[in-house]
């Protein structure tokens, strides 16, 4: 059954729902496992979708997120803003303070923020901002405007989350290596998997971490990577096949600098929603041993995210 966009909302077309009764993951989870990438959506009568967003999703509140983390075995969860909720960040503090310390949040703020406020979503849990450049995402910030918030919250201890495809990090390249704090790549730079691991595109990225040790990369949204599949759905054990070597190459690379969420309730995906407990056993295809794993899963994001309980 098609899920509900509560409010004044019309979701977009074409829209898939987040999927329903996930089955229990085989792959068990390290105790204090972060999915450290999802989202809220809404609920849009008491969140409204912001003016300016380019999709309307349907609804995926902090109740259905927190259900989703305790049936998966996570403990806890890094909540990233979604651009449909733009630079209005309620749903997003609402669902870090309602999570009992077991969120942290990634906010978008504009230039015109004040101190305070940004204090205020520092008490809320709030320990990054997330700069877009996705065109299909969102509109232009010119580059002035966001190094001047990357200085201001580099003050309060915070990260900058960067959201980008590769075709487009050559040109990024000097803005993101200017930034003043650590830097967290969503999803691997997007790389064309249908390109060669050892390519010039992927090359590049790698590059871009190697030579820069603040910069971290999470390794999450295979569904949205892969071109091959098998898709992680029916009970498929080997999904996102392609995708594999990529992960899997960041991970052993750079095992101190890697992140992994579910990316739920998984915006704009076209092709399929995805199981999101296949997805969980999607990570000992990238990260083969217990050692990474708990790296990848625990001590990364603890460092990140609850410094002061390392
Ligand atoms: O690829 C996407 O469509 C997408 C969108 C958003 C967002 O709208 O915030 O976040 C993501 O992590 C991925």
């Amino acid at each position: 059954m098609s899920k509900p966009t509560s409010g004044d909302f019309t979701k977009t077309a074409g829209w898939l729902d987040w999927y329903t009764g996930p089955s229990k993951p085989k792959f068990q989870l390290p105790a204090g496992a972060v999915d450290a990438h999802c989202h809220v959506f809404g609920p849009g009568a008491e969140f409204p979708y912001a003016p300016e967003r380019k999709y309307t999703p349907c609804d995926a509140s902090k109740h259905e997120l927190y259900a989703l983390r305790d049936h998966l075995g996570f403990a806890r969860n890094v909540v990233v803003q979604a651009t449909c909720h733009g630079a209005d960040n309620r749903a997003m503090v609402d669902a870090c303070l309602s999570s009992g310390g077991k969120a942290r949040g990634v906010a978008t703020v504009k230039r015109s923020i004040s101190d305070a406020e940004l204090q205020a979503l520092h008490d809320a849990g709030v320990r990054g901002v997330r700069f877009n450049f996705v065109k299909r995402l969102v509109d232009f910030t010119p580059k002035d405007e966001l190094m001047e918030i990357a200085g201001r919250i580099s003050k309060l201890g915070w990260h900058v989350v960067i959201y980008f495809e590769a075709v487009d990090l050559p040109e990024l390249w000097d803005f993101f290596t200017a930034l003043p704090t650590t830097v967290v790549v969503d999803h691997m730079g997007r790389p064309d998997v249908s390109k060669p691991i050892d390519g010039p595109e992927f090359e590049l990225f790698l590059k871009f971490m190697r030579e820069h040790p603040n910069v971290w990369s999470k390794v999450s949204c295979p569904e949205r990577l892969s071109v091959t599949g098998p898709k992680a759905l029916n009970g498929e054990q080997a999904a996102y096949q392609d995708v594999v070597p990529f992960a899997r190459r960041v991970v052993e690379e750079f095992p101190d600098r890697v992140l992994w969420g579910t990316d739920w309730p998984h915006p704009n995906l076209k092709d399929h929603m995805p199981d999101d407990g296949l997805l969980v056993d999607f990570i000992p295809q990238i990260a083969t041993t217990p050692e990474l794993q708990r790296k990848l899963l625990v001590d990364n994001p603890m460092k990140l995210y609850w410094p002061e309980e390392v």
